[in-house]
């Protein structure tokens, strides 16, 4: 059930080696759009700070997320299995995929989870959403029989997540000022429309004793290496380690952890759009002994419809590096592979030599 792998880099060879800064942008600076292109260039990452999301919606959700993660299995797993959103435990899409993790997947789509809710819990459900609809305080209405709808239907997910898109917009629109192209929502659109494919995950990583003693100075996978197919990634943590980013390279760096900060990865879809200027970072999780790691991670992502192609206003004359595909056509095809499959393989223009 384990996978183990390599250590990364610097465990072996910390003294010897010089690692590259990882890019910090701080958002409340206009002139940081810049400074962004190059992030999104030279590693498809990097980390956000003033970035304006309340500490409140951020503490909340994770005090939520904590609870629920807590409860027995046979609990959470009532809201399960993954098809596509729900509860999943260990196992990573339908393709054989395992990591040391459990997590709740959902979509952005208000409507699609209550749907997902009201077909666990049936008449509870409705009963809770009356509440909700009634609620002049937005307190949540925490009633731990159900607990699945707190972290579903709460406040504490909605007010995260509008929070979290919005910065996400202001990102989308700096990139495009910062790669000079009009219009300045060209990206940012796309997750702005009702349609936007989005989704939201929340990711436990429990502690895993028996690392420290038996794998002899191997890692466990938390969440096995991969890139993410959308536009954008958001990732916060809690102050325990685990990310690391494969550089372009192929070595992989450990991210030192920061609860106060965003991190951000460009996607499969905004490296096609921007031709392979952009890359679309390689990451995974590893599994800590003793500390529970959780991470919650808004994927904004394009209409089912919407052509994923480069942006003629970036093309400059060059040829694309892709064959033209929807979002729609791509997650299919995504969801067929394995986590870490080159899914844009077959999406990529043979070039003749
Ligand atoms: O949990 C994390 O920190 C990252 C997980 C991740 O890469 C993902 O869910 O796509
Ligand atoms: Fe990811």
């Amino acid at each position: 059930m384990v996978v183990m792998s390599k250590p990364a880099m610097e465990h072996h060879c910390a003294a010897t080696t010089l690692f590259p800064e990882i890019p910090l942008i701080d958002l409340s600076k206009p002139d940081s759009k810049n400074l962004i292109v190059k992030a999104c260039e030279e590693f498809g990452f990097f980390k956000l700070i003033n970035h304006g999301v309340p500490t409140e919606f951020i503490t909340r959700l994770e005090s939520e997320a904590i609870k629920f993660f807590s409860l027995p299995l046979s609990e959470k797993e009532k809201a399960g299995p993954v098809d596509p959103f729900g509860y999943g435990n260990k196992k990573i899409g339908s393709n054989g995929d395992v990591g040391w993790v459990e997590y709740i997947l959902l979509t952005t789509s208000n409507e699609a989870n209550y749907q997902k809710f009201s077909a666990i819990f049936g008449e509870a459900a409705e009963k809770f959403r009356y509440a909700i609809n009634q609620s002049q305080t937005k307190t949540l209405h925490i009633l731990y029989l159900f607990d699945f709808r707190c972290v579903f239907c709460s406040f504490a997910v909605n007010d995260y997540v509008s929070a979290v898109k919005k910065m996400a917009y202001e990102i989308l629109e700096m990139l495009a000022d910062g790669l000079k192209i009009q219009p300045r929502n060209v990206f940012s659109k796309l997750l702005m429309d009702e349609e936007s494919d989005s989704a939201f995950r929340l990711n436990h990583y429990p502690p895993c004793p028996e690392l420290n003693q038996e794998t002899n100075g191997m890692n466990l996978i938390g969440f096995g290496e991969h890139t993410d197919p959308q536009i954008i990634s958001v990732l916060r943590s809690n102050n325990i380690s685990g990310l690391q980013i494969s550089l372009k390279d192929g070595n992989w760096i450990s991210i030192p952890p920061d609860q106060n900060s965003f991190f951000i990865n460009v996607g499969d879809s905004l490296q096609v759009m921007t031709n392979g200027r952009f890359n679309s970072v390689r990451h995974r999780v590893m599994a800590n002994g003793s500390k529970s790691r959780l991470s919650m991670i808004y994927f904004g992502g394009p209409p089912l419809s919407e052509k994923i192609a480069p942006l003629p206003s970036l093309m400059k004359g060059e040829d694309s590096l892709y064959k033209e595909f929807t979002w729609y056509e791509y997650k299919k095809s995504a969801y067929k592979s394995r986590l870490a499959d080159n899914r844009l393989g077959v999406f990529e223009k043979i070039v003749a030599s």
